[in-house]
């Protein structure tokens, strides 16, 4: 099965000479057919302009994007047109007509193909137009808001108009450009069910942009870390967050699972329990919470859990427990070393120098 999308040694520089920005640098991706894929980074590592070359909205100054068999970065206008109509795009800020109505933001690519009268898909006649942005509100659950303007709105409300917007021409390809950025917890949750929807319901192929862990976390099978134009590291959701590589992947990580004490909160921690404090890892294939608490039972070991927090990552268990361990101290090396050979056992010998 071929890539839906493929990125082969891209570059993307803009202006030239000392104040050239390298803003994408030597990119070598392929993006499958029917995945979710993800792209997180800091402000700046280049992900809108990934995502532009995509569209053809920025032609590459090296290298070749093949989106869906077309090399868009030799395609002229007129040929990226019908490249494009089978993308859409939903946006942090939405991007809607605020004087029009739902039902008109939903019909409004409709209208503009109908214009185009190049392709007999394109003849959206009133009556189809119709009947297209009705089933669309009905998929995005907004059809009693038809008549609507934006403002009357929610956030979350207003993005499932983008994506029903975005799905118009029933695209092959969605890219989503930072689309929660300005929703809350809960709103967000609710959007990223229904790309999720969106992708295995309609088999689009989704390529998401965001700086929050947590997104890929939620909706992501795959994901590429950006940082100053280049993919640093990539891999299924799983694996990065259980093994992460580079440092920035290590931070998002950080950010998503919060089941890390930081050295302040571990500083209190030790100061109002006593025993020994350690950070064990919990993961699918490294034992079970269950077997950890096995193995201190076996060694005679009390541990107390302190902090952590257990996640699913793709319908996996992940996460990490901070215990406050007590018992005779060579009772407590062994029960270290049974844990060792089943997951990772961090250790803060600092802060027993400080007791
Ligand atoms: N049209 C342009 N002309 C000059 N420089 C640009 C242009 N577009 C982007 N850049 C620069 O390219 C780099 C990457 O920008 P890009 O917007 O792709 O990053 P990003 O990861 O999407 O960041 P953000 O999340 O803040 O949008 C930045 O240094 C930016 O200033």
């Amino acid at each position: 099965m071929s890539a839906m999308i493929r990125f082969d040694g891209v570059h993307k520089t803009f202006g030239d000479g000392p104040r050239a920005v390298h803003a994408v640098e030597d990119v070598t991706l392929d993006i499958e057919r029917g995945e979710i894929f993800g792209v997180i980074g800091y402000s700046g590592a280049g992900k809108s302009t990934l995502v532009r070359l995509i569209n053809g909205l920025e032609p590459a100054t090296s290298g070749t994007v093949v989106v869906d068999g077309d090399e868009v970065s030799a395609l002229r206008e007129k040929h990226l047109r019908a490249v494009r109509a089978e993308i859409g795009m939903i946006f942090q800020q939405f991007n809607l007509f605020g004087s029009k109505t739902v039902a008109e933001n939903v019909a409004y690519p409709l209208r503009v193909a109908g214009r185009a009268k190049d392709d007999p898909a394109n003849d959206w006649t009133k009556e189809r137009r119709e009947a297209r942005v009705a089933e669309l509100l009905d998929f995005v659950g907004l059809a009693d808001k038809a008549q609507a303007r934006p403002a009357e709105l929610s956030g979350g409300q207003k993005q499932r108009v983008g994506i029903a917007r975005a799905l118009a021409r029933d695209p092959k390809i969605l890219l989503a450009d930072e689309c929660t950025s300005a929703l809350d917890p809960e709103t967000t949750r609710e959007v990223l069910g229904l790309l999720r929807r969106v992708n295995t319901e309609l088999g689009v192929t989704i390529v998401v942009i965001t700086h929050e862990m947590d997104v890929v976390k939620h909706l992501c099978h795959r994901v590429a870390v950006m940082e100053s134009g280049r993919i640093v590291e990539r891999g299924a959701v799983y694996d990065v967050f259980s093994h992460p590589r580079e440092e920035a992947t290590r931070r998002f990580v950080g950010t998503s699972l919060r089941d890390r004490p930081s050295p302040e909160v571990l500083g209190r921690l030790a100061a109002t329990h006593p025993g020994t404090l350690v950070t064990v890892g919990v993961q699918e294939d490294t034992g079970s919470s269950a077997r950890l608490m096995r193995t201190l039972a076996e060694h005679d070991v009390d541990g107390a859990i302190v902090y952590g927090g257990i996640t699913e990552i793709g319908e996996r268990p992940f996460g990490s427990l901070t215990l406050a361990l007590s018992g005779e101290q060579a009772a407590i090396r062994a029960a270290l070393a049974g844990l060792r050979e089943f997951t990772t056992v961090q250790e803060y010998p600092e802060l027993e120098e400080q007791r």
